[in-house]
């Protein structure tokens, strides 16, 4: 029997752009392992670990993690996931960290969601998650079923510090200086794939329909509509 090679993909796009709804139906539907750096930062903080407070500094004042800390992290987390097809979600977000990605393994694919600016803004303030899953609500798009509670677990959702309007700002420039250039290094590779417009639900079925040339739907229901 021919194995097919495991695939490795990265989505990025800038905050607010909807990199973890889209990885949620791409999980849904394609069984990639998801890796978060976001999720996996937010999880150091709440056990207050080392990583955790050191980069609850930095997330606050709407800056990056230094390079150092956060390819360490991430790529000891990809250790576990060897055996898997996975999905990288807010890493690389810097060139320095796309080389050392690079030495570790092959990327196949760089998934970019192009989402202007002035669309994200008012999104990030209407956010709220439930911390423990890293599920996302809206208030406007994707509202929970009671307000302000987990449709899943029925724990209390919480919105994140840093999707204030300041911090934001600063997010916002962060990546324009520091992860734009990572989308050029991947351009260069022949990887990056974009998809651009305003609404998750338009730009979701054509991640679908690319998606479906790499790897089976193992959940076909729903397979283009909003879930
Ligand atoms: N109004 C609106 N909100 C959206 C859309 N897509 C995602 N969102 C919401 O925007 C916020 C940011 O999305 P998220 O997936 O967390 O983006 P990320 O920061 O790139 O991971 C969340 O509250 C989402 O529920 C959309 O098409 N329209
Ligand atoms: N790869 C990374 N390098 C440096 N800092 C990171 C990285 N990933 C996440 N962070 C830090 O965590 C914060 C939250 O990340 P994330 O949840 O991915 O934000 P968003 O969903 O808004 O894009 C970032 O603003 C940044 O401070």
């Amino acid at each position: 029997m021919v194995v097919p090679p495991l695939l490795r993909a990265v989505i990025m796009g800038p905050p607010g752009s909807g990199k973890g709804t889209v990885s949620t139906r791409i999980i849904k539907h394609f069984g990639m392992k998801h890796l978060s750096s976001g999720d996996l930062l937010r999880d150091n903080m709440q056990k207050r670990t080392e990583v955790g407070i050191l980069a609850k500094s930095y997330i606050d004042q709407g800056q990056l993690i230094p390079d150092d800390i956060m390819t360490q992290l991430m790529l000891n987390e990809l250790k576990g996931l060897d055996q898997y097809n996975w999905l990288l979600d807010g890493f690389p977000r810097t060139v320095a960290q796309a080389e050392a990605l690079d030495k570790e393994c092959q990327i196949d694919t760089v998934i970019n969601l192009d989402v202007p600016f002035e669309t994200i803004k008012c999104r990030l303030t209407a956010r709220w998650i439930h911390p423990a899953s890293g599920r996302v609500y809206n208030l406007e798009f994707s509202p929970p079923k009671v307000q302000g509670i987990d449709d899943i677990t029925g724990e209390p959702l919480v919105q994140r510090d840093d999707d204030n309007p300041e911090t934001v700002t600063k997010r916002l420039q962060a990546y324009d200086s520091q992860t734009k250039p990572v989308l050029e290094y991947y351009r260069e590779k022949r990887l990056l794939k974009s998809f651009s417009g305003t609404e998750t639900n338009k730009i979701w079925p054509h991640i679908y329909a690319f998606l479906q040339t790499k790897l089976p739907d193992i959940n076909q229901k729903d397979a283009t509509t909003t879930r």
